[in-house]
This record gives C-alpha cells, structure tokens and sequence, in this order.
C-alpha cells in the first residue's frame, strides 16, 4: 500500500471575481521512501496541493490517504497528531527572527511538551544532522540562505516525522547551495527512511534527486511516472516544454560541432535515445573507434539523471559508410533505442 494517496481529488477557492478551481482530479500515489516531485509552471497548483497532503487546505472533494487512513475522517485533535508526521519546508524558510538558531528549533520541541533540557540536547542533535552544530548561537539574519534552509530542515525534523513535505525549498537559492541542499535531503531520506516531495517549477531538481515525478498544468496532472521515464520518453507537451527549460549537463551536449556538420553531408539519419543503463561511458567516441568510421552528432539533448544518460541525440553517418548496420546492432547492444530520423534536423 502506497504511504500517500492522493484520490480524486478537488479544490477550489471562491473568490471575488468567481471560483477558480486550483486541482482538479488529481490521482497520485506516493510509496514510502520514495523522493517525489511535483513540478509544474506557476498558477498550475503545486502550493494547493502539496497543502492539501495535510490538510492545511482541505479538499473540495477527494481523499487524501495517509498509509490507508483518509485524513477526513480525522478530528481536529487526530489531524493535529496526525500532521506531526508530516514536517514541512518552505521557500522563505519561515524562521523566527528574533530567536537563535538553538531556540528556532527548539520551538517545535516545547510545543510537543519537552521539557528546556530535553529540548536543546535533541536540537542540537538535529542541527548536527544538518551541518550546523557549530552555529546554535547565531541569529538567522547572520545565517545564509542555505544555512537558514538547514535550521529550516532541523525545526522540521524535530516531530520525527515520516514524509517531509518541500514547497520550493530552493528557489530562493544559488544553483550550488541548492546542490547542497538537495544533497542533504537524500540523506534525510536515505538515514531516516523519510518520505519526501518536492514542489519545483526546476526540472534539474527533479533529476537531481527525485525517483518519480507529476507534471501539474492547469490544476490536472498532465504527466507522471517515474523520472528516468519521463526524461527519456515524455509524452506531453509541458513535459517536453519543461525539460526543454532544463539545461542539461552531460558531456555529449557539448561535443554538437558545427564543423562536424560541414564534415560529412546527407548520409543515413538516427535518433538514439539513452534509456535504462546507458550509463555516461562515451558511447560515440567508443562507436567511433571501434568502427573507424566518422560521425555526425547534430543534435544531443542529454542530461545526466542521477549519474545515467537520459534524453536523446541525433548521429548521422558519412554517406559512403558501409558499416552503418554493424554501428546501429553496437549502439542497440548498449542498450540504446535508436529511430530513424526522415526529417532535417536544425
Ligand atoms: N487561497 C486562495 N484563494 C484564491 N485562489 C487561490 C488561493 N490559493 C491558490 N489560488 C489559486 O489557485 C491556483 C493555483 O495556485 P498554486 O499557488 O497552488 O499554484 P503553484 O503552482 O504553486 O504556483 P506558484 O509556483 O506560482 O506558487 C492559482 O490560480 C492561484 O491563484
């Protein structure tokens, strides 16, 4: 049984210009340990319904099941025990100012009735978790963003909870000190067995870290499965859109060559596909020296999804070649699909 499950489920606000309805029949279900994420465009309903996972906004219609126990047939006293299960992150971090980094995460501690000393001896232990036992004293004005998502992470940890809930918890972040922060929560996730979605509108969040993946547009999920699918064969147009906007950073996006274009003319056209375990092992270079033939790339769109090759390239041989076959059976015998390409590529 899946740990979260989303069903059917709804919401809308009223407002004074009309109801806008936010979500609309989202199915989804979340298997515990996984490392989920939600992306979408802004407007699509990501917020609604990550907040609707515990009932901070609740359904118009739908359920959400948390491991088989639908949060609306809680009471409010249930719902509240029920959401220390559930930490959550926000993009602003959410700290108190005026308390240190020791009291910010204490905060949680005293609420749940732990006594002063309690308290600190297991803040401190949280915040050796995040990498900033050294900082207990500081105030979060005198903190970084990275170091103010860290306390952050810390607070929310503090109820041992079982799923952390992330609402672009690095979007107010440098490309670097998100790494940072995506890092440690696939630790979290890994150390603790927490289950964790993230709301991104960055596809290289997902690919970063996440195992599977909804695509929201318009309040409906337009795509999901899990990310080596999606990047690899995404059948929607903001899934495409969406990774179109991801930059991609594997080594073949950066052998496109325009000379290379110049070099060899019209020969035979395909489209591989880097799938399953093609891992970043120069394929083409390898093509290239095993068969003494020269090769086209004109166009690579490749990304590395958690160390694996995703996305796709198109080679073109030399028109004289006559090994085409033999190169074709060696790129299949290394787990790439490959198509044949009739259109001009640009
Ligand atoms: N409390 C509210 N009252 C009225 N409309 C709302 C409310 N909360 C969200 N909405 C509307 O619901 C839709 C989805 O908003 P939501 O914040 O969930 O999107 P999002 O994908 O998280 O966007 P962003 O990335 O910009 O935060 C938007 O049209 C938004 O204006």
């Amino acid at each position: 049984m899946a740990e979260i499950v989303i069903e059917n489920l709804y919401k809308s606000f009223d407002t004074k210009d009309g109801t806008v309805e936010a979500l609309k029949n989202v199915n989804l279900s979340i298997e515990s340990g996984d490392i989920y994420g939600i992306i979408g465009m802004s407007g699509a309903g990501k917020s609604t319904l990550v907040r609707c996972i515990n009932f901070l906004e609740v359904p118009t219609k739908g359920r959400v099941l948390i491991n088989g126990k639908s949060l609306g047939d809680y009471t409010s006293r249930e719902l509240r025990k029920q959401r220390e299960d559930i930490g959550m992150i926000f993009q602003h971090f959410n700290l108190l100012m005026q308390k240190n980094v020791l009291e910010n995460v204490c905060f949680p501690l005293y609420i749940q009735g732990k006594s002063k000393k309690d308290a600190k001896k297991r803040a401190k232990e949280l915040l050796d978790i995040v990498g900033l036992g050294d900082r207990t004293g500081a105030f979060p004005a005198q903190l970084s963003g990275g170091q103010k998502q860290r306390v952050a992470i810390a607070r929310a940890l503090a109820s041992d909870p079982k799923i952390l809930l992330c609402d672009e918890a690095t979007s107010a972040l440098d490309p670097q000190t998100t790494s940072s922060i995506l890092a440690l929560l696939k630790d979290i996730n890994e150390r603790f067995n927490i289950t964790i979605v993230i709301i991104t509108h960055q596809m290289s969040v997902v690919r970063e870290i996440c195992s599977h993946v909804a695509i929201v547009k318009g309040g409906e999920v337009a795509e999901q499965g899990t990310v080596e699918e999606i990047f690899t064969h995404p059948k929607t147009a903001v899934a495409r859109e969406l990774l179109k906007n991801d930059v991609g950073d594997g080594e073949e996006k950066n052998r496109k060559t325009t000379s290379g274009k110049e070099l060899i003319q019209s020969g035979e056209k395909i489209r591989i596909v880097f799938s399953e375990n093609s891992a970043f092992e120069p394929v083409i270079a390898n093509l290239i020296l095993n068969f003494n033939e020269p090769v086209n790339i004109l166009k690579a769109d490749t990304k590395n999804v958690r160390g694996v090759a995703k996305g796709e390239m198109i080679l073109e041989f030399a028109p004289d070649c006559t090994k085409n076959k033999e190169m074709k059976q060696y790129l299949l015998d290394r787990g790439l699909d490959l198509e044949e390409v009739n259109e001009n590529v640009d």
